[in-house]
């Protein structure tokens, strides 16, 4: 059974259209990340869900009610804003407590204050005020909100947004602590594919006001259905080489790439994509099922032991007709200037059309 369920939702702010026919499952107990670029309508479908907005068609379901018309205060959800949601004026404790006054009993309400302190690390840290914390305690402090609230359905608004280096890794540990220790569900929405593929049991992928894709992070990443969710994840971003390249090199290697897939297109109208790790340099001569391009490599960096590299590929009478990056390993003893073969399996190469479609290889 799902315990969210968006069905068929449009939503309009005046002439601007921000959700189109959007569908999306949420299975009980996962941790979901919403994942898309700025102004796709990642928060707007988090407002419906909570219920801060309403949906001009459509239904929003919440295990197996309608909740559609039902208020926001009604509904068995918590929302985390973007930033800590604290209030200057109170101290932690008061702000946590403050939700629960005369609806939980004091004694449920310490209980609650106490397990969501332990579970982030808060315990020294309740009696202060929000001006006395640091930019991850307070986002720590923000989560709790959501820890002692105990709604079925936990939504996140960019809740790693503005930290960096150890303290965003150590929020993101907590929140798969939290999701882990206190049962339930979590919607939380990024536009970092990053971020979405270290945390989330399954990302949806949203894009102009519409999921085009849900599944694990390894689906999204190897099978992602158009160019667009390509290139949602992964740094350095996947590769995407046009008919310039293929004419020069590869043009009969795409051919039968695409007589293999039953596809009628034109080489000129494909995208050939592969993802930056895939690339190897060849030092024998490839057989004719792997996809090869000569190119230079312009630039190289190791680091944590990965060597980043940009390669310009070398077209026909030795102008430059692309770049690629490519993650290779540190000891391939490639240097700045270096004329190469770059290769990769054929299994590892995903081909698009123009207008974003995936072309399925048998
Ligand atoms: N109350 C509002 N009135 C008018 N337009 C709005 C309102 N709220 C959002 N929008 C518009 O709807 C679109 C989607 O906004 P939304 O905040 O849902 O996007 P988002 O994907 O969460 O973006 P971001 O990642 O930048 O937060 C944007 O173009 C935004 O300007």
């Amino acid at each position: 059974m799902s315990a969210v369920q968006l069905c068929e939702i449009d939503k309009r702010y005046a002439s601007h259209r921000v959700l189109e026919s959007l569908c999306l499952g949420v299975q009980r107990d996962e941790y979901l990340v919403l994942l898309g670029q700025s102004g796709c309508g990642k928060s707007t479908t988090l407002r419906l869900i909570a219920g801060l907005e309403s949906p001009d068609a459509g239904r929003v379901m919440i295990g197996t009610e309608d909740v559609t018309a039902i208020q926001a205060r009604k509904r068995d959800v918590s929302l985390m804003f973007q930033g800590d949601g604290l209030y200057p004026h109170m101290t932690i404790r008061e702000t946590l407590a403050y939700p629960m006054k005369g609806i939980v009993p004091p004694a449920e309400t310490e209980r609650r204050i106490t397990q969501a302190a332990k579970l982030l690390g808060l315990d020294s840290l309740l009696d202060r005020r929000p001006e006395k914390l640091s930019g991850g305690e307070l986002r720590r402090a923000g989560l709790a909100k959501s820890v002692v609230r105990q709604a079925a359905v936990r939504l996140l608004d960019e809740p790693l947004s503005a930290l960096d280096g150890s303290v965003r890794y150590r929020f993101q540990q907590d929140l798969i602590h939290w999701h882990r220790e206190i049962p339930g569900t979590t919607i939380h929405v990024t536009h970092d594919g990053e971020e979405a593929m270290r945390i989330a049991d399954r990302i949806a992928v949203m894009h102009a006001g519409q999921i085009v894709q849900i599944g694990t992070p390894e689906e999204i990443y190897h099978r992602p259905c158009c160019l667009a969710v390509a290139r949602s994840l992964g740094s350095p971003p996947i590769n995407e080489l046009d008919s310039a390249f293929c004419r020069d090199q590869s043009r009969s290697w795409l051919r039968s790439m695409l007589a293999a897939a039953d596809a009628d297109d034109l080489p000129d109208d494909i995208v050939v994509a592969i993802r930056p790790e895939h690339l190897t340099i060849a030092n024998d001569r490839p057989d004719a099922d792997t996809f090869t391009a000569h190119a230079v490599c312009r630039w190289r960096q190791v680091f944590a032991g990965r060597c980043q590299t940009r390669f310009e590929l070398a077209g026909r009478e030795s102008n430059v007709c692309g770049h690629v990056n490519a993650i290779l390993d540190p000891d391939c003893g490639v240097q700045v200037g270096d004329k190469v073969t770059l290769q990769t399996p054929r299994s590892n190469v995903q081909l698009f059309r123009r207008s974003g479609e995936r072309i399925e290889m048998p």
